[in-house]
């Protein structure tokens, strides 16, 4: 039986924490603000914002919602960006993305504040993490992953690491963060030779490839600790899983997070560390 890390515990003490800031502030005069832009409807973005608004409430935190419609052309998307980083009263900007086909991602990316930039959407923000340095911010998810690890006490220094996935989001900074924690980590993708045997040679993996079920027990190991960050929707069973084939890992592996219930929960709060973070800095606290 593998050790369950829940996101919940993770997430209740970066709250408090958080929360505990942003009172301060707001007794200063300063309340933290962030404006979400959406483009469209979509499920995920959907989700995503609903965790947003309970964390920010919980974290006294004001929301902003910056929508537009499936047809809005790039120039739109750009200026309506702009505008929120004209806004003296917003300190966080938060870009949903992926963007809807058609749309410059990297334009609308660029035009972010990069002050506000609290999930690492501009070019400085990458090259903070990249560095190890803390200018700009993470992208809230793979904080919430060397959160999830640090709240359990999974050791980083020295150990092997596989990260399964190199998107900009997630794969690539999660490796940079894991190699600044000092694991040697390799980092697979749909080009993988042989995905289960990387996994099975690693002390800790982070699984973000967009697939249920692609961990499955031949990636496993016992005693290894699993974080899954995977979030797909299964049809047949109507409800949220994994990247990682929960019922057969489970058995094999020391520890493993949840899906729901695990880094997704995390990420929220992550997020509203990094609002209240860039209101400080705002404010030169
Ligand atoms: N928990 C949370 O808070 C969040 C979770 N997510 C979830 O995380 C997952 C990953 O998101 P994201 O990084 O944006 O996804 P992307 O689709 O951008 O990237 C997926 C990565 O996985 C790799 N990959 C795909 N198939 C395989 C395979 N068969 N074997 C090995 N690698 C593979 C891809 O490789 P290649 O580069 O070669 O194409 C790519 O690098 C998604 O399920 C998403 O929903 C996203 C945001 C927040
Ligand atoms: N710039 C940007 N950054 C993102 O990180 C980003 C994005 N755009 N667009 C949408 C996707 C999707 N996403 C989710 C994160 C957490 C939950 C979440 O809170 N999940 C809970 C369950 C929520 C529920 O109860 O339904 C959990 O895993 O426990 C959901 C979805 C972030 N995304």
């Amino acid at each position: 039986m593998a050790r369950l890390m829940r996101g919940a515990p993770v997430a209740k003490a970066l709250v408090e924490e958080v929360a505990g800031r942003a009172s301060a502030l707001a007794s200063a005069g300063v309340v933290p603000k962030l404006a979400v832009v959406r483009v469209g409807a979509r499920e995920a973005d959907l989700s995503y914002e609903r965790g947003i608004e309970k964390r920010c409430a919980a974290c006294g935190i004001e929301l902003e919602h910056v929508l537009l419609g499936d047809r809005c052309t790039s120039a739109e998307l750009v200026s309506a960006i702009e505008r929120v980083g004209e806004d003296a009263t917003v300190h966080g900007c938060l870009l949903m993305r992926p963007l809807p086909e058609g749309l410059d991602e990297a334009a609308a990316c660029a035009a972010i504040a990069p002050e506000k930039d609290v999930d690492c959407a501009t070019a400085a923000s990458l090259l903070g993490v990249f560095e190890g340095r803390a200018v700009g911010f993470p992208p809230c998810t793979a904080e919430a992953v060397m959160q999830v690890l640090r709240h359990y006490g999974v050791a980083l220094a020295g150990a092997d690491a596989c990260v399964v996935g190199r998107s900009l989001v997630i794969g690539r900074p999660v490796s940079m963060m894991l190699m600044g924690a000092d694991a040697t980590v390799t980092t697979c993708h749909s080009r993988t030779r042989d995905l289960a045997a990387h996994c099975r040679a690693a002390d800790v993996v982070v699984v973000a490839a967009g697939h249920a079920g692609i961990f499955d027990a031949s990636c496993a190991a016992p005693g290894q600790v699993v974080v899954d960050v995977g979030i797909n929707w299964d049809e047949e069973a109507g409800r949220l899983v994994g990247d990682v084939d929960f019922g057969a890992v489970e058995p094999v592996v020391g520890a493993i997070t949840p899906v729901p219930g695990g880094v997704g929960a995390v990420t929220t709060a992550c997020l509203a560390m990094h609002v209240v973070e860039a209101a400080e800095r705002s404010v030169g606290r």
